[in-house]
């Protein structure tokens, strides 16, 4: 279900989380529930953390490129003192802006916002992703949505990591994760058949195939 009414007779507004696995549709949805917002007249925002810069430094974009404008921010703080007068706020990649998000969000809703924050809610590892799983505890509403495995086409609550680096946070998309079912999930690993091929030695200038 997706709360759409601010109840201005109340001073109490609302925290929507929106999670699931990268391709998953998170950030098609945010950008579904403002767009309704602001056909009902009322005045949005939309925020993202100024690193993830894959797709737009001002604009939130999906993985299907349906895009909406966002002000990009360093920190969960800055948000709260750029969201002055929003009826509704969205942030996309809350993942990205650690436990301080969770204040922020509380401090939102209890000024009479509905907040709307969409994110991953695991790592590459298959660990809760911080701070979303904070936020789903205290949120009104959750959302889970799925992706499709792109290994057996079941549907997917896993990120895959198929490139190396052990690093929690790296940015990417299709080039880096993919969506998996639990079964075709390998938490942590690069895949044999997604990882880069070892440099071959150089011996002869024969393929076995007979290649070029
Ligand atoms: N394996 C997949 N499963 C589902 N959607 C996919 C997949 N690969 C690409 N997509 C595309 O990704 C879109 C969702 O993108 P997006 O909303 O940016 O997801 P998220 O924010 O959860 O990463 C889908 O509508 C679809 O066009
Ligand atoms: C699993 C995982 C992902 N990331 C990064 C990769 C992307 O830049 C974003 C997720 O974007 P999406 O809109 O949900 O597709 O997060 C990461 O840094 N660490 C991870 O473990
Ligand atoms: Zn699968």
């Amino acid at each position: 279900m997706e709360p759409h009414i601010v109840d201005r007779t109340r001073n109490a507004g609302w925290i929507e989380v929106v999670c699931g696995s990268m391709f998953s549709g998170k950030t098609e949805e945010l950008i579904r529930r403002l767009r309704r917002a602001r056909i009902a007249r009322q005045e949005t925002i939309a925020f993202k953390p100024a690193l993830d810069t894959r797709y737009s430094d001002d604009e939130v974009v999906s993985h299907d490129e349906t895009a909406l404008p966002t002000v990009p921010v360093e920190s969960a703080a800055s948000m709260i003192r750029q969201a002055d007068g929003a009826d509704v706020v969205g942030i996309d990649e809350a993942q990205f802006f650690g436990n301080d998000l969770v204040e922020a969000c509380q401090t939102l809703a209890a000024r009479g916002v509905r907040v709307v924050v969409a994110g991953l809610d695991q790592d590459y590892k298959g660990q809760p992703f911080e701070p979303i799983p904070q936020l789903m505890a205290i949120a009104e509403h959750v959302t889970k949505l799925h992706a499709i495995c792109v290994q057996c086409g079941a549907p997917a609550n896993h990120s895959q990591r198929i490139v190396p680096g052990d690093e929690r946070v790296l940015l990417g998309a299709t080039e880096a994760y993919e969506p998996r079912c639990r079964d075709c999930f390998q938490p942590g690993e690069v895949p044999e058949s997604t990882a880069p091929a070892p440099a071959a030695p150089v011996t002869s200038s024969a393929s076995p195939e007979g290649g070029e």
